[in-house]
């Protein structure tokens, strides 16, 4: 059993015996604890796909407010309120998700901030609706066969029920491909993008159940007190919230946990001691929660329980079952056949012409190098290539298809020159990843545990892959323990793991010592005679000569040369443009 599903357990026992057999006021701790649990949660959610908020606390209101407000004006069970807030907040989330969707690092972050203010001041403003500053009292408490769940005993256990089934919930989708997708997109965005993951729908989608979880928070928060007021809302409700993600690990759900633990603890027992030493001393109380926050940036900057769960945990193995189906299994090309068309292509930046009119073919089975001096535009039509930059002249085709479809189809796969790897996972789930488009398991699948069949398959694919790399005794190993040229070859093998029909190497030899790089080349010619077609970018002429069955070149964003390596060698163009690096640079 894992260190996280032990805490599970621990947490849900104490939670059990406190609502059961403890003092009734430490079970109304206990419920309000359960209910910031959720608030911090949801930002966990949240920060699973690299996105902070300052303003959830708003969310929280908005589920509030919906809640209590439907449950008043029509009478309907509080259940129906909760549920009708859960709605409200997700569909205020996808409205100011899809308009700051784009947005990233503090320009995000203050945008939450304006959004978070702006929904509070609402709450105030709205007074007809929701009583204004006075607030709205008199909300009707949760009953089920007639008995009231909104007691501290019972609302303890309801709200930690729920926040239990949260974490439990995040716990299986990280593991998930689900998981892996959000990890990417945190950590490597035009990476997830390259193995189609969509980043804005990954972005929007945990924004929307994010805001939904706060939602919920907010409705059991407002049946359980029976009053709500826009106060808790407001900044000071989303600094707790985050301050309860951030001390315990915003990335990690048991952590939200732990955080509930260290705030709504030091509240507590700031409540309790400041008063009694003066009249005045608890108007120290932000004080220490400053104290708390420096306190653990400077020491735990990853969060406590993030810190104990790396020092703690084994990284489980992944169940072995049967490979995914290859591409090339079901439909194999012809060798020698046209496969991937440039046609015409031209790119400028601002006033540079960083390609014009490029024209070549590749056909099934070669090995292309692509090849010029430094600025020639070989980055620049690699990403032309690989899809990364969509704004061309001219026209990319796959197999007679337009690039984006053949993209969607999962036609090409690329590794990159500055390796894009995520760090905190293993060897192996790093190359799970590349098979992304293969598979279609989602978060319902995860949460019920019905995708373990395809994790199994995938698993299983990935372990083949590792070992076509020579890394198959690496696979449980975290990627940040690496060296540069195993890194290379994780990427190879995550490319790999796509089942593409043609493969991107962008300057896989860059930065590798002597006997990587003789690695390099033996893999990269056993890809080859299995069948596989290359475009690789080099600076390394010997390697490049070595590997190409065909060589292009560029120089200043013109095509200058496509030919056998021997003949481009020869050719006087391309002597030319190495000028000064010798006749041996080519
Ligand atoms: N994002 C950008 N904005 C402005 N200019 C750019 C950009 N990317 C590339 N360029 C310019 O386009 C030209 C081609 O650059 P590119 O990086 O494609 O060349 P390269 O052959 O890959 O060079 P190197 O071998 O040094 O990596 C250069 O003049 C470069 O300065």
């Amino acid at each position: 059993m894992g260190i996280e599903a032990r805490g599970l357990l621990v947490v849900a026992a104490l939670v059990a015996l406190v609502s059961v057999a403890g003092a009734e006021f430490h079970a109304s701790v206990l419920a309000t604890m359960g209910i910031y649990a959720l608030l911090g949660l949801s930002l966990v959610i949240l920060a699973l796909s690299g996105q902070v908020s300052l303003g959830h606390a708003a969310f929280m209101g908005l589920g509030a407010y919906a809640s209590a407000l439907l449950v008043a004006r029509t009478g309907l069970h509080p259940a129906a309120g909760l549920i009708a807030g859960l709605g409200v907040s997700g569909a205020a989330a996808w409205l100011i998700g899809s308009a700051t969707s784009s947005l990233r690092g503090h320009f995000l972050a203050l945008t939450t901030l304006a959004w978070g203010i702006a929904l509070a001041v609402c709450f105030r403003a709205a007074a007809d609706w929701t009583g204004g500053a006075s607030g709205l009292a008199g909300i009707a408490p949760f009953t089920l066969f007639g008995q009231s769940l909104s007691a501290p005993r019972p609302m303890a256990l309801l709200s930690w029920g729920c926040a239990l089934l949260v974490v439990f919930a995040i716990l299986r989708v990280q593991r998930s491909r689900t998981g892996r997708a959000l990890g990417a997109v945190r950590q490597q965005e035009v990476m997830a993008e390259s193995f189609g993951i969509s980043v804005s729908g990954v972005r929007l989608w945990t924004f929307v159940v994010s805001a939904m979880v706060a939602g919920w928070a907010g409705g059991l928060y407002a049946h359980y007190l029976g009053f709500i007021s826009p106060s808790p809302f407001d900044l000071s409700g989303s600094i707790k919230g985050l301050m309860i993600a951030v001390v315990g690990g915003e990335l990690s759900a048991m952590g939200a946990l732990a955080g509930t633990g260290i705030v709504e603890g030091l509240n507590w027992v700031l409540q309790a001691v400041l008063p009694a030493v003066s009249s005045t001393a608890s108007s120290l109380e932000p004080l220490f929660y400053g104290v708390l926050i420096i306190a653990v940036m400077l020491f735990f900057p990853e969060g406590l329980w993030t810190r104990l769960d790396r020092a703690l945990a084994t990284r489980g193995t992944r169940p072995g079952g049967v490979a995914l189906p290859s591409r090339a299994g079901a439909a194999p090309g012809e060798a020698g056949e046209p496969l991937l068309d440039v046609e015409a292509v031209g790119v400028a930046f601002g006033g540079v012409k960083a390609l014009s009119d490029v024209s070549f073919r590749l056909h099934r089975g070669e090995v292309l190098g692509l090849i010029g001096p430094n600025g020639a535009g070989k980055s620049t039509c690699f990403d032309v290539i690989s899809g990364v930059n969509a704004r061309h002249a001219g026209r990319v085709r796959l197999r007679g298809e337009p690039l984006a479809q053949a993209r969607a189809a999962g036609g090409l796969a690329r590794s990159f020159q500055h390796t894009r790897l995520l760090e905190d996972r293993t060897v192996l789930d790093n190359v799970m990843l590349g098979a992304f488009r293969r598979t279609r398991s989602g978060v319902l699948a995860a949460v019920f545990g019905r995708d373990a069949k395809d994790e199994a398959r995938v698993a299983a694919s990935a372990r083949d892959c590792l070992a076509r790399v020579g890394l198959d005794a690496h696979a449980q190993r975290l990627v940040e323990t690496l060296s540069l040229g195993e890194r290379r070859l994780v990427e190879v093998a995550r490319a790999l793991m796509a089942d593409p029909e043609v493969l991107l190497l962008d300057e896989p030899a860059a930065g590798l010592r002597r006997a990587d790089r003789e690695r390099l080349v033996a893999l990269i010619r056993a890809l080859r005679a299995q069948g596989c077609t290359i475009v690789l970018v080099e600076h390394d002429m010997d390697i490049v000569m070595a590997l190409a069955t065909r060589v292009v070149v560029l120089d200043r964003g013109r095509l200058i040369a496509d030919a056998a390596p021997a003949a481009v060698r020869r050719d006087p163009r391309v002597i030319e443009a190495y000028l000064g690096m010798g006749d041996e640079a080519c």
